[in-house]
């Protein structure tokens, strides 16, 4: 049942439930618009992303890569330059992870204070959608924001022992360097850490259920994709198979064990036995313990439905009066950033500014060496939405290899690719795959969210010699004044 009391009976404009990346970004929002803001963390302050996501990630990405580089003595010979041997320290890495998340949630936590957010600790629970207690204490707000994320989705049958079959949670504390490690889902998590165990030594064999690997990709970024991050590198894969039952070894006695079915029929098709095991086949929403049912809510697989507004919705499908959910939680699109863009188009909803995130326009990124980035639909999903609504659909691509920046690092492998309709020039989509990707694709995701053309793009500039002309060469190819 809802109720409603008048607002300035509220202990807060504002609570947030959830003190991850959106959560912060919805409370420094907040304060910006005048709300008196306050946030329960049931856990540690960042969530997912800063303490055990694109954080320390990106930090066993960057250390990984540089000894990827230093010991890729063809590349440096290139460049003039050789090096002796290249050593690591494992631990060294893993500490440079734990660091990066420490400054970071600091900073974060930091940020809040500063501004004047109340942090109160402890797992909240609704009593009604005013309402929420947390610990052995209670408080209200006009308006609540559920921002509890997820966390890692095991599938049955898979028994982790933290050990020797991992979820992220464990691998990112890179606590010992298995010299083989099998990796069940090669989404952005599998690939992504593909990249940091091969860079360090380690085999890897991705297991797939898809009958392609990488399914999430446009098919030819994904053809590129296995060209240069998995051809090259000591990193097998089975496809069509699902890994049905996972059981954990003891890290030099004995090997854990991977029954692999056939993703139809279901029939066991092979056993493997590998050193190590990544589980990364997705996330399940972090909703368990909220009292959903308090607020009538009746989750769907676990994520809290809303609305375009982050309104949450009751089981009727009507808007529950000052309840909003954003981030992982509402399974929309589980990204940091599009976590927080959520939580400042429903803080603007709240202060009466209506606002709908377009999520066409945010652009995601898988930090492999090299990036692959993207923005909207792949081609493949254009031409269909293309074929269902009668238009065609035009793709302009380049390659880095003519790049004059790529050139001077030897690092011209890859492709841009902009998608686009025929007839109106709306921009359908944007991948590209190469160096530093995952800052080119800005420019395409800002045209999207300003309801840009392809045609509006041609005549921009980027300075030379920068690795934004590939992105320029693209545009250059789209017909001035007609799209086509
Ligand atoms: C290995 C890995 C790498 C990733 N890399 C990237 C990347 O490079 N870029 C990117 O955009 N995304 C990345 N992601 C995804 C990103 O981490 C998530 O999309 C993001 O963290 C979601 O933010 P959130 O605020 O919704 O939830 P979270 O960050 O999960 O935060 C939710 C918070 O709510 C708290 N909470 C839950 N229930 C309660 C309760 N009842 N009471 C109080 N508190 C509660 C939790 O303790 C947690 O702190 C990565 C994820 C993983 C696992
Ligand atoms: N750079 C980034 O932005 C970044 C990095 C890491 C994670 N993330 C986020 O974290 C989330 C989780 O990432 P993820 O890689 O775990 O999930 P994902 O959904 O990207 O990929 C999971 C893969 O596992 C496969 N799969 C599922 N069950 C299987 C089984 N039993 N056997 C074999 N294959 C199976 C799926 O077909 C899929 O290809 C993503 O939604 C992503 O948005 C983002």
């Amino acid at each position: 049942m809802t109720m409603k009391i008048s607002a300035h009976d509220y202990d807060y404009d504002l609570v947030i439930i959830g003190a991850g990346v959106g959560g912060h970004g919805a409370a420094l929002h907040a304060v910006e618009c005048g709300l008196k803001t306050a946030i329960i963390e049931g856990g540690v302050i960042g969530g997912t992303c800063v303490n055990r996501g694109c954080v320390p990630s990106k930090a066993l990405l960057a250390a990984s890569g540089r000894v990827r580089e230093m010991r890729d003595a063809d590349h440096l010979k290139m460049l003039g330059i050789e090096v002796g041997d290249v050593r690591f320290e494992r631990q060294g890495i893993a500490d440079h992870a734990e660091n990066l998340a420490s400054t970071i949630r600091n900073n974060l936590t930091n940020s809040m204070k500063g501004l004047g957010v109340d942090i109160l600790l402890g797992n909240a629970t609704f009593r009604d959608n005013h309402t929420v207690s947390y610990g052995n204490k209670k408080c209200t707000a006009q308006n609540i924001i559920i921002a509890t994320g997820s966390i890692p989705f095991v599938p049955p049958g898979i028994e982790i022992d933290g050990k020797t079959v991992f979820t992220s949670d464990d691998a990112l504390k890179l606590e010992w360097l298995p010299d083989w490690v099998a990796i069940i889902g090669s989404g952005y998590i599998g690939l992504e850490f593909s990249d940091v165990y091969t860079a360090l030594g380690s085999d890897v064999t991705f297991i797939e259920a898809m009958p392609k690997i990488m399914p999430g990709f446009d098919g030819e970024i994904a053809k590129q994709a296995e060209r240069i991050l998995i051809g090259p590198r000591n990193i097998d894969y089975v496809t069509n198979v699902l890994a049905t039952k996972v059981t954990p070894g003891i890290p030099g006695e004995k090997p854990v064990t991977i029954e692999l079915s056939d993703f139809k029929t279901r029939e066991v098709v092979d056993v493997m036995e590998v050193d190590a095991c990544l589980v990364a086949t997705g996330r399940a929403p972090f909703t368990d313990g909220l009292g959903l049912g308090s607020i009538n809510v009746e989750t769907q697989r676990g994520f809290v439905p809303v609305n375009e507004r982050m309104q949450a919705l009751d089981k009727d499908g009507e808007v529950i009066e000052g309840v909003w959910c954003i981030g992982d939680a509402n399974g929309k699109m589980m990204l940091a950033h599009a976590a927080s863009a959520q939580g400042i188009a429903a803080i603007e909803c709240m202060c009466g500014r209506d606002k709908v995130l377009n999520h066409n326009s945010v652009p995601a990124a898988c930090f492999t060496h090299p990036e692959v980035s993207f923005v909207g639909m792949t081609e493949e999903q254009a031409r269909a939405k293309g074929e269902e609504e009668g238009f065609e659909v035009t793709v302009k691509k380049t390659s880095f290899k003519a790049n004059s920046k790529a050139l001077a690092e030897k690092e011209s492998d890859g492709m841009a690719k902009l998608i686009y309709r025929s007839d109106t020039g709306e921009i359908l989509g944007m991948w590209i795959m190469g160096l530093h990707a995952a800052d080119l694709i800005h420019e395409a995701s800002n045209a999207v969210n300003q309801g840009m053309k392809a045609q509006d793009l041609k005549f921009a500039v980027h300075a030379h010699p920068t690795l934004a002309e590939v992105v320029d060469e693209v545009f250059k190819q789209v017909g001035s004044t007609v799209a086509h």
